[in-house]
């Protein structure tokens, strides 16, 4: 398998107070690997690392064989922060267009993509709006479409479903493993929603700054003899105390 994204004992803190402790993790290209864990878990900071927006303390993180940071590595991850970074005076249009403009391609591509992100999160019909106007949802959605918009190799996808109703997070899960299977994308997803953790090929339990436990939903099931990652998480979480 080839890895797409290597990790190799990264720690990081903040201050005194450690975030991240001894991480070693290895992605494949082609999979969806989802990080979960509680609030402050130190999820955010670990993609953060990979995008190479914070440096870790020691260790160091590979994308695309390319040691992190990296400005070039950059322009082949979509990523969709935590808080929307987003020109609430411009339209969703015009927000897609700047985006697009960052990137080397045509006007016919540029607006292929524009209405291909626009569709899949459906938002379409109020692109012509200024995100001023846009509900929560919408403007996730609209985060979500603008880290599509280059059609990039590696999707790094912080929370991307909250405040997006089912009918739609259903919608995008299901682009998202087509992502995965047809096109060969390597995608990370954090979340706290068990039920998307279960579509991931490989899910991360972080607890505190350290991976409890990693594996296929099946196989962490099994390990630990649980009905659902809620159940294994618990008992991860119990074992390392
Ligand atoms: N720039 C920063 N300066 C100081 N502390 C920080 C900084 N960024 C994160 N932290 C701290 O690091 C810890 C991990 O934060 P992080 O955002 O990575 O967690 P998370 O697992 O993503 O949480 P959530 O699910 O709530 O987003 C938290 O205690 C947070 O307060």
């Amino acid at each position: 398998m080839e890895t797409t994204i290597s990790i190799e004992q990264v720690s990081k803190s903040f201050g005194k107070k450690p975030v991240l402790n001894d991480i070693d993790l290895r992605i494949e290209k082609g999979r969806i690997y989802g990080f979960i864990g509680p609030s402050g878990a130190g999820k955010t900071t670990l993609v953060n690392m990979i995008v190479g927006m914070e440096k870790p303390d020691s260790g160091e993180i590979h994308v695309l064989g390319q040691k992190m940071p990296d400005l070039g590595i950059l322009q082949k991850i979509g990523y969709m922060a935590q808080s929307d970074a987003l020109y609430m005076q411009l339209t969703g249009k015009e927000n897609l267009k700047f985006f697009a403009s960052l990137y080397k391609m045509g006007n016919a591509e540029r607006n292929e993509r524009i209405a291909y992100a626009a569709g899949l999160v459906n938002l379409q019909d109020d692109l012509n709006k200024k995100v001023s106007a846009y509900s929560g949802g919408m403007k996730r959605r609209l985060s979500l479409a603008i880290a599509l918009i280059q059609d990039p190799e590696i999707l790094i996808l912080d929370e991307p479903t909250v405040g997006i109703d089912p009918e739609l997070r259903f919608s995008i899960w299901n682009e998202l493993l087509r992502l995965k299977n047809e096109e060969g994308k390597t995608i990370i997803v954090t979340t706290h929603v068990m039920d998307e953790a279960e579509k991931c090929d490989t899910v991360a339990m972080i607890r505190e700054g350290k991976i409890l436990a990693g594996g296929s939903p099946q196989a962490l099931k099994e390990m630990y003899n649980a009905e659902d990652l809620n159940e294994v998480f618990l008992k991860a979480g119990r074992e390392t105390k």
